[in-house]
């Protein structure tokens, strides 16, 4: 039975149908199960209980999670966050379904660069992350209706601010450095843009604006605005701007209507993107996809926000942003109309006011999930 005709899934586009290697459909994935720290495992267990409840309402595939324990935990017992071959690890999945890394007792640089970055920035090169205004929540930008605010931000996942380079000398003296060096290669910027204009590409409006901050950092921002334009060359297609990133703030915040793609760096992508969470409502809402265009690696689809030590084991946390990620890892394994399924059962669920207390409701976590599978069941 086609599922197709009996929603209105069709209205929420695929981020990946239209540039992307569709993959072969598989009767079973194999998914790898890292809920990591904080919130992550909780959300992660509603995430697992609403793929299983898609899978069976659409009932042509199975997933199997492998329940990885990288975590912070691990990290205290062992030393390490993953195996030695966790790289070969990886590869036997079909995809990655990531909570959140970060700990109290463990410093944030070591948590993350341990876990996140220990497993993205080899092959991910392509971070994905969305934001809508969902039906039933409000934005706290006055008169956002849904439609209003309907982004998708290509953020830089290996380089950049992000690269690791630097160091720290002369320490605890008065005159003590520690440098951050920035990395920028034309190879990842130009494999990053040729992403992000698939993207714009392929969504309605055909839209991209680039942020860069190309005023005051003058070598590797401008060679980030000359390979675009390069790009740009072969998406004609596509209409095409330019923000620099303190602008864009003010832009995102009070035009939202006039933006749909959004190119960043690593570092200024993850500070819009969590900008772009909170114009949608809440950070718990918003997905993210870390993706292997190559599909030589199973690409990671995870929540956007991090472990939230604040609400940890208060059972309050909101899965929205881990379902939404899930219909991005079932949509990028070409099971479209799971995702579209899922998505449409979030919304419904959202609309009909089942919202846990950042949205301003006062439903539970799993009371969230328990409404989320009952809406997949009845669609
Ligand atoms: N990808 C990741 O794994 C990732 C991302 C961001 C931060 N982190 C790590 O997480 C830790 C905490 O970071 P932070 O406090 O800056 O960001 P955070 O996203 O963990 O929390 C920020 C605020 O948002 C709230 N929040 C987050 N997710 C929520 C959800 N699903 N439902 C309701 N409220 C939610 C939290 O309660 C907190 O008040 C740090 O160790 C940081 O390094 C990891
Ligand atoms: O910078 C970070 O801590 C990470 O990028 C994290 O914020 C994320 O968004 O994954
Ligand atoms: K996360
Ligand atoms: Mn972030």
């Amino acid at each position: 039975m086609s599922l197709i005709g009996n929603h209105s899934g069709a209205q929420h586009e695929s981020a990946f149908e239209g540039y992307a290697n569709r993959p072969e459909r598989k009767s079973t994935y194999e998914v790898a199960q890292i809920g990591g720290d904080g919130i992550g495992p909780e959300v992660i267990n509603a995430g697992v209980q609403a793929i299983h409840a898609v899978a069976k309402k659409i009932g042509t595939f199975t997933v199997n999670f492998m329940e990885l324990d990288w975590s912070s935990d691990r990290y205290k017992r062992s030393g390490k966050y993953v195996p030695e071959d966790y790289i070969e690890i990886l590869h036997r999945y079909d995809a990655i379904l990531f909570g959140a890394v970060g700990a109290p007792d463990v410093p944030d640089h070591v948590s993350l660069w341990g876990l996140r970055l220990a497993i993205c920035q080899p092959h991910m090169y392509a971070n994905v992350r969305r934001t809508k205004v969902l039906p039933g929540i409000s934005s706290p930008l006055k008169g956002l209706s849904p439609g209003d605010l309907d982004w998708c931000i290509i953020r830089e996942n290996s380089e950049g601010e992000y690269a690791g380079h630097g160091g720290r000398s002369h320490r605890g003296l008065e005159h003590e450095i520690g440098t951050e060096v920035t990395i920028f290669t034309r190879t990842a910027i130009r494999r990053i843009a040729r992403y992000a204009f698939q993207v714009a590409r392929s969504r309605p409006r055909k839209l991209l604006t680039y942020v860069t901050k190309s005023n005051a950092m003058r070598n590797g921002m401008v060679l980030w605005d000359e390979v675009i334009k390069e790009v740009a060359k072969e998406f004609p297609d596509v209409t095409m701007d330019h923000m620099l990133v303190d602008a864009m703030t003010v832009r995102m915040t009070l035009q939202p209507k006039s933006l749909d793609t959004i190119l960043a760096t690593n570092l200024h992508a993850d500070i819009l993107s969590d900008l772009a969470a909170a114009l949608a409502g809440s950070i718990g809402i918003a997905p993210t996809a870390n993706i292997d265009p190559s599909r030589t690696m199973p690409s990671m689809f995870e929540p956007i926000h991090g472990s939230a030590f604040d609400i940890t084991g208060m059972g309050v946390a909101n899965p929205v942003g881990t379902f939404w990620s899930a219909c991005e890892m079932l949509d990028w394994l070409g099971e479209s109309e799971a995702s579209q399924l899922l998505m449409e059962a979030i919304e419904k669920t959202c609309a009909d006011g089942i919202k846990t207390r950042d949205l301003g409701g006062n439903a539970n976590t799993q009371e969230v999930t328990n409404a989320v599978i009952e809406r997949i069941e009845a669609l």
